[in-house]
């Protein structure tokens, strides 16, 4: 008998309310992101961060991305959340990566920003200490964020490339190019954020649910 592909896994990211928050619960998220960097327009302070959180436990894996983080903020955002997982979107060297899981205890997902295959050199470094790695477009030099600018990378750039498992795909994803993306990378996770928004930080419940579908009905 021939077995069927796993379904895609889905990260929805930067949800910052309790009705978009359950919107992508409903659609069957695996993964909700809840986003603390000052600067990014899905911002949560801490204590919305712990409330959505509860929220989400044990209906899908909660994750609380960071930037750059220093102990401090690890260690409070760690005891807010309760993450399943924390991504770290920042510059975080691999020293730092094994850092932050060590004092954590928790999974750590590291963010590589791609825009050239020449960017894919730092990955055996990360893949050796993260638990999972996230491809994301590289953010412009001037962009006031690293990630959740709602672009995406050449995919062919993976191609041939020996990616770890899980290996979580993101920047520019929506509806309409997440079957395609999955087609050509043949990679089973995604992260989007600026493509279930109508505005940026405004998610749409019907973007999130017709995002997961895209997916799941892309493999
Ligand atoms: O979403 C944000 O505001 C954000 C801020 C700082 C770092 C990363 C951020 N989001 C992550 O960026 C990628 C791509 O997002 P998009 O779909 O292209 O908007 C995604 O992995 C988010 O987790």
């Amino acid at each position: 008998m021939v077995s069927s592909p796993p379904p895609t896994r889905v990260k929805i990211c930067g949800l910052s309310t309790e009705a978009t928050l359950t919107a992508a619960l409903e659609a069957g998220a695996d993964w909700i992101g809840l986003v603390h960097f000052p600067r990014s327009p899905r911002h949560v302070a801490l204590a919305e961060a712990a409330a959505l959180s509860a929220l989400a436990r044990g209906r899908a894996e909660r994750v609380v991305l960071l930037v750059d983080p220093d102990d401090a903020l690890v260690a409070a955002s760690v005891e807010a959340v309760d993450p399943d997982l924390v991504q770290l979107h920042g510059r975080e060297s691999p020293e730092r990566v094994a850092a932050i899981r060590a004092r954590t205890g928790r999974p750590v997902m590291k963010a590589l920003g791609i825009a050239t295959s020449a960017d894919l050199a730092a990955l055996p470094a990360y893949a050796a200490i993260a638990d999972r790695i996230l491809l994301d477009a590289k953010a412009p030099p001037d962009a006031a964020l690293p990630g959740g600018n709602g672009l995406r990378f050449d995919w062919e750039i993976l191609r041939g490339a020996a990616l770890p498992p899980g290996t979580m795909l993101s920047g520019g994803l929506d509806a309409t190019n997440v079957a395609d993306a999955l087609a050509r990378t043949g990679l089973g996770a995604v992260d989007v954020s600026s493509g279930v928004e109508t505005a940026p930080g405004v998610k749409d419940p019907a973007k999130i649910a017709a995002f997961v579908a895209a997916a799941r009905g892309g493999r």
